[in-house]
């Protein structure tokens, strides 16, 4: 199965066939480097190489006019300027969860297609999806008509389903930070859902999140009390895993309303982030106002 328009085919089906060399080259780089995000992150090696090497093949597609990523500060213009003309702008979390490359567990790879310039609205997403490195390696792909979900090996991608919509009964739920970090409101929306869910939390928001599109639920990193904004990327993470949650038929907030209709003030952004069954999300603004 492949997307129709021909520039963001060539887009997902390179980071797709990218996706089974990054697992593989995951292998020696596990190690932090002396370096930090433009979040104030600190690096892993594998965090700089999957860049580069998303980057170096992202940049030369024609019709991608914008590529950006968690790892580099500025937006890199490759092309024409997607907000006068008909590019878009790829926005990439190389390594979602990469502090798990040291306990060896789950991480992912997140991308957005926007045909707007950077930092941009979630609505202008055309498409987005991830990369889920677990027992086997997978791709959850949105686009405006279906959620399918691929697996991805030897760079082929092989599609096992072509319509993903989140379970009507929700199953589990994964909040992210520390608990007595979060606001009361939060708290006591938390203690009503764990009363009602299952834990499932690991740690890199791609395993929490298909968690979530699997059995229903609800994942959310809040706005902590010592950082309000959160800890997730707006254009990266927040803006991509809002649109693949919402066309698989959930909802996504920032708190008080769709991470979809967040302005964007600057490319690394951050912002709560909450996604999951609808209801759920209703209930958490409904606590939150
Ligand atoms: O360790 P914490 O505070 O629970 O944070 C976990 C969150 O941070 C992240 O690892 C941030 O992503 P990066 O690894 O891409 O920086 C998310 O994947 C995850 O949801
Ligand atoms: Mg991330
Ligand atoms: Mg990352």
């Amino acid at each position: 199965m492949t997307v129709s328009d021909p520039v963001v085919e060539s887009i997902v089906a390179t980071i797709s066939r990218s996706a089974t060399e990054i697992r593989q080259g995951l292998i020696g780089r596990r190690s932090t480097v002396d370096e930090e995000n433009p979040s104030g992150e600190t690096q892993v090696e594998a965090d700089i190489w999957a860049d580069e090497l998303l980057g170096d093949r992202l940049r030369a597609i024609d019709g991608v006019g914008q590529y950006a990523s968690e790892e580099r500060a500025e937006v890199d213009d490759c092309g024409d300027d997607p907000a006068t003309s008909g590019s878009f702008a790829v926005a990439v979390d190389p390594l979602d969860g990469s502090s798990n490359l040291k306990s060896n567990n789950a991480m992912g790879t997140v991308f957005g297609v926007y045909d707007d310039a950077l930092p941009a609205r979630g609505d202008a997403l055309v498409t987005a999806g991830y990369i889920l490195y677990g027992p086997i390696t997978t791709m959850v792909l949105a686009t405006e008509e279906t959620v399918s979900e691929y697996e991805l090996t030897g760079g082929e991608r092989t599609v096992v389903e072509t319509d993903l919509t989140l379970p009507d009964d929700p199953v589990v739920y994964g909040f992210g930070g520390r608990v007595p970090d979060w606001p009361e409101d939060f708290q006591a929306y938390a203690r009503e859902i764990e009363s009602e869910l299952k834990l499932r939390y690991g740690g890199a928001m791609i395993g929490d999140v298909n968690q979530v599109l699997t059995y229903g639920g609800i994942f959310g990193y809040p706005g902590l009390e010592s950082r309000p904004e959160g800890k997730l990327r707006l254009q990266f993470e927040g803006n991509p895993i809002g649109y693949i949650v919402e066309r698989a038929g959930g909802r996504s907030s920032d708190g008080s309303q769709s991470l979809l209709s967040v302005e964007p003030t600057e490319l690394h952004d951050r912002t709560p982030v909450h996604v999951g069954n609808a209801d759920l999300i209703e209930r958490l603004e409904d606590r939150l106002a």
